[in-house]
């Protein structure tokens, strides 16, 4: 049997992707009934408060709100399960090309609420909760849409941590991000320092978690945290948010679901793995009708 360059059978390497890809592409719906799982989400139903909002337009983009304005859109256990429970939405919203996320009232996310962290302070409890979050998380960054996360206010702790599970940030002139977590005895476990190594490099890392330190919208752009910055006052920054995602989502929501499953497993993937479903991706474009399309009108790009 062929070897690959990572010396994996290259069948079982086909095999991977191929599964990898499929389990993108499948609706899971959506909760995985396994116990340990069903435990964390009936302790964290103790924790009420807030709501995670969902907003699917016609556009082809959703506006996903974190809703808790009373704790500075602090994430209380529901908001959590309910945060799961949008996530499963919207991988079975098959129109769907993008995603904004915010937070309500003028102000991302202050993290998880303090109350609820305070009454689950066991490293067990912790942990499960972390699990859950990173599950999740890891399924709104998979999901086959371009999403953005809209950073208005602060961003904080766990909020810190939402923003790295979306492909774009775009901060408001006055925002600031913050991984407060040493200032609070923690380290993420929301996945949010795996995911901050891959967007800023692990010396940037370093600097945002061990120093604690507030990301403006000025070094934000010069780590490569944040991709734009909207100046507040100037409109609507929903509307300008929209304007800036539709860039992106312009076009055959098949083919802009193409783009993020490719982009998607070049990120996860060995580079065998990630070219085989490439491939098999391409050929649920190839010959479909925007394509069709683009060839009858004898598209130039000039
Ligand atoms: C995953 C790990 C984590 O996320 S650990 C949590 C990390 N987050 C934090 O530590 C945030 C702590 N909060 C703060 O620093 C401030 O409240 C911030 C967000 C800067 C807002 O300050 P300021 O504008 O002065 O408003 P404030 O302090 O009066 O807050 C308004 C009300 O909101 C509440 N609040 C805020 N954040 C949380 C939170 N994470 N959990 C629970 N409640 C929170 C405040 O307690 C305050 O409530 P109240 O009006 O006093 O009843």
């Amino acid at each position: 049997m062929a070897l690959c360059s990572v010396g994996r059978p290259l069948l079982q390497n086909t095999r991977h992707a191929l599964g990898w890809f499929f389990k993108q592409k499948q609706t899971f719906c959506c909760k995985v009934h396994d116990s340990q799982e069903e435990e964390i989400r009936k302790k964290l139903q103790l924790f009420p408060g807030g709501s995670i909002d969902l907003q699917k337009q016609e556009s082809g983009i959703a506006v996903m709100t974190v809703n808790n304005p009373a704790r500075m859109n602090a994430f209380s256990g529901t908001m959590m399960t309910e945060l799961e429970e949008r996530v499963c939405e919207l991988e079975t919203w098959t129109e769907g090309k993008g995603l904004i996320v915010r937070g309500a009232a003028g102000t991302f996310c202050s993290g998880s609420d303090l109350n609820a962290v305070r009454a689950i302070s066991n490293p067990q409890d912790g942990m499960k909760m972390c699990m859950f979050m990173q599950k999740t998380l890891t399924r709104l960054l998979r999901l086959p849409l371009i999403s953005v996360a809209l950073v208005e206010g602060k961003a904080l702790g766990g909020g810190a941590e939402l923003t790295t599970a979306c492909d774009f940030r775009l901060m408001t002139s006055d925002a600031m991000i913050q991984f407060v977590h040493k200032h609070m005895g923690l380290v993420p476990g929301w996945g949010g320092a795996a995911r901050l190594v891959r967007i800023v490099g692990s010396q940037n890392a370093l600097k945002l978690l061990a120093g604690s330190k507030k990301v403006d919208p000025d070094f934000g752009k010069q780590i490569g945290l944040v991709d734009d910055v909207l100046t507040v006052g100037e409109g609507n920054t929903l509307v300008d948010t929209e304007r800036w995602l539709s860039q992106f989502t312009k076009g055959s929501a098949p083919v802009i679901r193409a783009v993020k499953k490719v982009v998607l497993s070049g990120r996860e993937l060995s580079l065998d793995e990630a070219l085989t479903t490439e491939r098999h991706v391409f050929g649920t474009v190839w010959g479909g009708p925007a394509n069709l399309e683009a060839l009858a009108l004898k598209t130039k790009h000039k």
